[in-house]
Parts: C-alpha cells; sequence; structure tokens
C-alpha cells in the first residue's frame, strides 16, 4: 500500500489540458521514474496472478491496450505473462479489416478499431488503459473482443474516476490501482 501511495503522488494534475473544463489526470510523471514504473508494472502482474480475483487459474491468452496510453503498459504486462498484445486503435489507424465501435467518453464521441483477426474465438482476454472516467473507452474495447468471441476476464487501470461510475457499464470485473473520488 505503501508503493501505492508513492505512486498516487506522483501523479500529474492539469487544468489547462484539454481545455475541457477537467481536472486531467497523468500518469507520465510515474513512467520518467523507472523505480516506480517498476512497481507498477510489477502491481498488476501481481494482481492478475493473485488467487483473490476471480478469474485466479485461468491462463490469460491476450492483453488489450487501448489508444494511446494503454500502449503504454500493456505491452510490458503482457511480455511478462508471456500473452500476446493487441491494439485497439482510434479509427482509421490499423491496416487491413478492422472492426469496429462508437463510443462516447468524458470529453466527446469516438470510434475505436481491432484488426478483424487479432483474437481467436474462446481466447482469455484483459484489458489495460491508464484511466477509466465514463467507461466509454473500455467498454467499446470489451465489444470488439466480444465481436471476436474473445471472453474478457478483467479490465485494469492505473486510475480510476470513481464518481463517474463508469465501471458500471463493464461486461467483467474491473481493477484500479487508484480511486479518485472527486
Ligand atoms: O472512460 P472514458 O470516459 O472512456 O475515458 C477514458 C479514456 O480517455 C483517455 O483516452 P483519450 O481518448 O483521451 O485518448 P488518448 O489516450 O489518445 O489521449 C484515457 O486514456 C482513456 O482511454
Ligand atoms: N480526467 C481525465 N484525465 C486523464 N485522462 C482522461 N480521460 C478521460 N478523462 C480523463
Amino acid at each position: 500500500m505503501g508503493d501505492i501511495a508513492h505512486l498516487r503522488s506522483l501523479l500529474g494534475e492539469h487544468t489547462d489540458f484539454p481545455k475541457k473544463g477537467i481536472v486531467f489526470l497523468d500518469i507520465f510523471p510515474i513512467l520518467r521514474d523507472p523505480v516506480a514504473f517498476e512497481t507498477l508494472i510489477t502491481h498488476f502482474v501481481h494482481h492478475l496472478t493473485s488467487v483473490t480475483i476471480p478469474q485466479h487459474g485461468k491462463r490469460i491468452d491476450v492483453i488489450v491496450g487501448l489508444d494511446a496510453r494503454g500502449f503504454l503498459l500493456g505491452p510490458i504486462i503482457a511480455l511478462r505473462l508471456g500473452a500476446a498484445f493487441v491494439p485497439v486503435r482510434k479509427q482509421g489507424k490499423l491496416p487491413g479489416v478492422c472492426k469496429s465501435a462508437v463510443y462516447e467518453k468524458e470529453y466527446g464521441s469516438d470510434v475505436f478499431e481491432m484488426q478483424a483477426d487479432a483474437i481467436k474465438p474462446g481466447s482469455n482476454v484483459v484489458v489495460v488503459d491508464d484511466l477509466i472516467a465514463t467507461g466509454g473507452s473500455a467498454s467499446a474495447a470489451g465489444d470488439l473482443i466480444k465481436q471476436q468471441g474473445g471472453i474478457t476476464l478483467e479490465y485494469l487501470f492505473v486510475i480510476g474516476l470513481k464518481f463517474l461510475n463508469g465501471k458500471s457499464k463493464l461486461d467483467a470485473a474491473a481493477y484500479s490501482m487508484i480511486e479518485v473520488d472527486d
């Protein structure tokens, strides 16, 4: 817990970006500190291999990371677990045939895409992102996983904006390392 309090103290808070009247929470200071970054990744890997989580004992086949800040964490966690990494990108960025999902988030709407053959039916998947606000982005990623026959075991976030209740939109358990209450 001491480790998490330290990571919490490193978070940046910005009121001038992206100028939409929200407090923008920024994980980059954690990534600039190699010890803190290692703590964060190790915490997630311990969480995913812990006996206390509902999906304990199930093999994780795929880590899905969300454009863009989920790309900073997902591949590292995937490598530590020996799982595949699959990106979900904003519309028009991925080559080949893609599946898409439209969604609403804290500051506007967007479209997510995943390559159509990225997840084999029956694969166990964990979604990773820096932050959950309204849950629109993560829920759209969950839709894309379902469209391919994947099974989402859990959603993982560094930060959860609890007051927006985004986890209620999700079709599986969700874990935020740091909960922000207001
Ligand atoms: O729970 P939600 O309301 O959907 O909001 C959370 C999403 O918003 C941010 O991404 P953003 O779309 O701003 O993209 P970026 O990572 O490219 O800045 C954040 O990284 C999450 O992906
Ligand atoms: N408050 C917030 N801070 C950082 N990223 C976000 N994405 C959605 N809401 C956000």
